[in-house]
């Protein structure tokens, strides 16, 4: 009798410990935040724009800044409001939310905002909207950094207008520019998923901008829409090795076109400079490499060397010196866009002609294997004979998984660069 009284209640203590916990739970993920939706971006070009949530964008990352689980403690409905000026980039940040955690959880702590960003947004940014008002007014004098190297237009169909826009080349002794830098590199933490600041006192980096330039009141002004900076490596003896370090198109502007024209801009560029052997990409991301392939495969489709018939004999040398001499493309680049442009003049529908493409491919993604190979055979005159049998069965059925991937992804991404390069 008495030891079914305390079992009964001990379950319902545990029972209330587990309720309570829930409870707990419950409330405490209220406090919890996921910082890809409560960092909220604008890019302001009229007061009305602060009222206006078509206008708010969100990253995609925020690990950088608020941890691998990209999320704070602490606050109810919380809003991390980072405002820019679309011109001049003049920050407005303000933190806000309905209700924030007083008492304290074990130890869970609430987690202090404006201290994790601190380190990431530069000095002089508004905390008040009157002060940010203000601040925006001045965008009507806001001029580009640096000289015009390209122009370009759109044609705005659902608006009925045509848009144009300018890009800059400029480095860092250009008066302004060091801190109008500092506001728009804030950006890539949010859209580049290991993105780091540059060095800005190393003169050995150059700067692309993008703006759009409109009218306001008969005045131009310049949108900030994007920008590229590039890093130009030493090669021996005398020669330049120009690396693409960081490239972001805002967000409200992706899709529009203006990645191609900035990334064609700058490699014409650097093709003008004899000192140039090619450029080149730190860790590039899918986006990036799709970008280039459709910039380079656009540039190099009019030379002699990758005209149809010669594609179809194979990657040649002259190819690769005539993408080097007139575009300062690598060998490797220059094998992408052979493979890019011969998709298009083979006809797939032949089963011969079909056969040859896919073997030509995988052979090319078949040469790290071979590497492996040679490495496996210098490794057999030490190991037992079983050992090399062994390695050699998994690895030739997981060879041909991996080519017959990869090639298949390869070529759906071709067929995307030739789908854009037939919209030209
Ligand atoms: C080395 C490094 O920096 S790696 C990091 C690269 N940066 C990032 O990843 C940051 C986040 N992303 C970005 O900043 C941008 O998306 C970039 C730089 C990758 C590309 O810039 P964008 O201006 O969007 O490029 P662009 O507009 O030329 O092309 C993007 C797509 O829009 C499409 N597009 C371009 N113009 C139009 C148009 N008028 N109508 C419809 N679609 C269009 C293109 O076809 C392309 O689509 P696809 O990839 O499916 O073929």
């Amino acid at each position: 009798g008495s030891e079914a009284v305390i079992r009964v209640e001990v379950i319902s203590k545990c029972w209330c410990n587990f309720s309570d916990l829930l409870n707990l739970e419950k409330k405490l993920s209220e406090y919890k935040s996921d910082t890809n939706k409560a960092v909220r971006l604008k890019l302001v070009r009229f007061p009305e724009d602060l009222e206006d949530e078509s206008t708010t964008f969100n990253p995609l990352y925020s690990h950088q800044v608020f941890g691998d689980e990209e999320s704070v403690f602490g606050y109810r409905d919380l809003e991390i409001q980072l405002y820019y000026s679309t011109c001049s980039l003049a920050t407005f940040f303000n933190v806000r939310y309905t209700s924030k955690v007083t008492e304290k959880y074990g130890n869970v702590e609430v987690d202090e905002i404006e201290n994790k960003l601190l380190e990431y947004l530069p000095a002089g940014y508004c905390t008040s909207l009157d002060e940010f008002v203000v601040q925006l007014e001045k965008d009507a004098s806001f001029r580009p950094f640096g000289e015009l190297i390209h122009s370009y237009k759109v044609q705005d169909v659902k608006e009925g207008l045509e848009l144009h826009y300018e890009i800059y080349k400029t480095d860092i002794s250009c008066p302004g520019f060091r801190e109008y830098h500092q506001r728009l590199q804030t950006f890539l933490i949010w859209f580049i998923e290991t993105a780091s600041f540059i060095d800005t006192d190393d003169d050995k980096w150059h700067y692309f901008l993008v703006f759009e330039k409109y009218l306001e009141s008969g005045s131009p002004r310049y949108a900030t829409v994007g920008y590229m900076t590039v890093y130009n490596f030493y090669a021996y003896p005398d020669k330049v090795r120009p690396r693409i370090g960081q490239m972001l198109v805002l967000p409200p502007f992706q899709g529009e076109g203006h990645g191609a024209q900035l990334m064609e801009t700058v490699q014409k560029f650097y093709t003008a400079m004899p000192s140039v052997l090619d450029v080149t990409a730190e860790e590039p991301s899918e986006d990036f490499v799709k970008l280039r392939d459709f910039v380079l495969s656009k540039l190099c489709q009019g030379l002699p060397g990758f005209e149809p018939q010669k594609l179809a004999k194979g990657f040649s040398a002259e190819m690769v010196e005539q993408a080097k001499h007139t575009w300062k493309i690598n060998k490797h680049h220059a094998r992408r866009v052979y493979e890019i442009l011969r998709l298009r003049s083979t006809n797939m529908s032949d089963p011969k002609q079909s056969r040859e493409y896919r073997l030509e491919v995988k052979r090319r993604l078949a040469i790290p294997f071979k590497k492996n190979k040679k490495e496996a055979t210098r490794l057999s005159r030490v190991m037992p004979e079983d050992w090399l049998t062994q390695q050699a069965e998994v690895s030739v059925s997981q060879e041909h998984e991996y080519l017959e991937e990869t090639y298949q992804s390869n070529v759906e991404q071709y067929r995307r660069i030739l789908e854009r390069l037939a919209q030209l």
